[in-house]
């Protein structure tokens, strides 16, 4: 195998952690970090379909959005508390069509759901929490190499991933080029944008200002900053979504019988954000929340590198970028600006009326266009 950066340190033995459902669990060792230190012992959470065949040339990486995790498919239950978030993707026929190949995904590295993040223990037992290092993109494109070099997967036949994943599909194709045979990109960008950004900074703000949060130390207290994230959520969710679904969807509705004109009663949009921030706030974690987030806002493929044109050249993979036309926050410029820096590149577009959450809304489209784009030999 070769690869085009050095490898970054590792150490301790390997081990397979055993089986949680359907989900597995590998210890990689310690992680050198972009930003400097080392992440000592770091364990990934990953599930699998498909074989890996004799010539280890059929794999495929899906990469997660910032509140996904390794489970792409399947129904929720021991280790999986939430159904697939690209349900209908992976199978037998199916455009990651598991009678042709070897389909991975894994946590990212700061998540919440197995692989080691803020809320896992560091080395005296208690939970990294404030003391979680700052990752970046890279940070956890690394980490996924470790974790192909040991399920034996030299180059991926394919890596795909839509938002924060398409960031890491980018990465990879630009630092791995070698390692990559097809990436495709959607509703994602070479690098973090100042709109991005600053809907983040918002995000980062509700959290911190949560009195529970403790400065990221809240585990051990009996609650946490469940309202700075669901605030979080809200300003987050309204990104993902169009302005003219929301106005056709709600409209200026009250929710049920609430009267949003007696200074306590809700909107019907507002009812909705509740609901959302409820359930996230319910399913994650508030440091991974902010360490991902964060990681997202690194994201810039030409650093260090002589810029986004300079780095986009040393693709070599076949690139299909993939923009959603309602997208407002990963607006189609974003994807066109990707593929003017790739000659090759070839870009589809999603129509959709919800924004940016199209790309796991509209599965249909998107399993079209995977199943298009793999439909030929590596
Ligand atoms: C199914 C899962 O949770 S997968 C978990 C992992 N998810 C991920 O990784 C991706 C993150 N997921 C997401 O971003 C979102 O859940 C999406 C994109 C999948 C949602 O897309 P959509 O299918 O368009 O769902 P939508 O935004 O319309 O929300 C539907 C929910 O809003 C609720 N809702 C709709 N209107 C209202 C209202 N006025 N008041 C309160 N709740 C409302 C619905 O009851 C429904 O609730 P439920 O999801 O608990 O059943
Ligand atoms: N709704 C998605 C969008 C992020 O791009 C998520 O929560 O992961």
């Amino acid at each position: 195998m070769t690869t085009t950066s050095p490898p970054r340190a590792t150490s301790g033995a390997w081990r397979d952690g055993g089986p949680v459902g359907r989900r597995r669990f590998v210890d990689l060792g310690a992680v050198e970090l972009e930003r400097g230190g080392v992440l000592p012992a770091v364990r990934v959470a990953y599930e699998t379909w498909g074989e890996l065949n004799a010539a280890g040339d059929n794999a495929v990486l899906v990469e997660h959005a910032l509140t996904g995790d390794s489970h792409v498919e399947g129904p929720s239950g021991p280790g999986h508390p939430t159904p697939g978030w690209w349900d209908g993707l992976i199978g037998p026929g199916r455009p990651l069509d598991t009678d042709r190949f070897f389909v991975v995904a894994a946590n990212v590295l700061g998540g919440c759901q197995g692989s080691t993040g803020p809320s896992t223990p560091a080395g005296d037992g208690a939970p990294w929490g404030s003391r979680f290092p700052f990752v970046t993109v890279r940070d956890q494109v690394q980490t996924e190499a470790l974790l192909a070099d040991l399920l034996g997967i030299d180059r991926w036949r394919a890596i795909l991933g839509g938002s924060m994943g398409g960031m890491r599909v980018l990465e990879w194709a630009v630092t791995h080029p070698d390692r990559v045979a097809t990436a495709i990109v959607l509703a994602s960008t070479a690098y973090a944008t100042a709109e991005q950004i600053g809907w983040c900074q918002a995000q980062l703000l509700a959290i911190r200002a949560d009195p529970h949060f403790h400065g990221g130390d809240y585990y051990e207290h009996g609650a946490g900053p469940e309202t700075g994230l669901g605030i979080a959520r809200r300003i987050a969710h309204v990104t993902y979504r169009s302005e003219l679904e929301l106005h056709e969807r709600f409209g200026r509705d009250p929710q049920q019988a609430e009267d949003p004109l007696g200074g306590h009663g809700r909107y019907a949009v507002e009812s909705y954000l509740d609901h959302h921030a409820g359930k996230l706030a319910g399913r994650f974690d508030a440091n991974s929340y902010v360490v991902l987030t964060e990681a997202m806002n690194s994201h810039d493929v030409g650093r260090g590198r002589g810029g986004v044109a300079e780095a986009l050249s040393r693709i070599t993979a076949e690139l299909a970028v993939v923009a959603v036309d309602s997208d407002r926050l990963y607006p189609p410029r974003l994807s066109h600006e990707i593929a003017d820096a790739v000659p090759a590149a070839a870009v589809h577009t999603v129509h959709s009326d919800y924004g940016h959450d199209g790309f796991l809304i509209e599965i249909e489209q998107v399993g079209r266009i995977v199943a298009n784009v793999l439909s030929g030999p590596a």
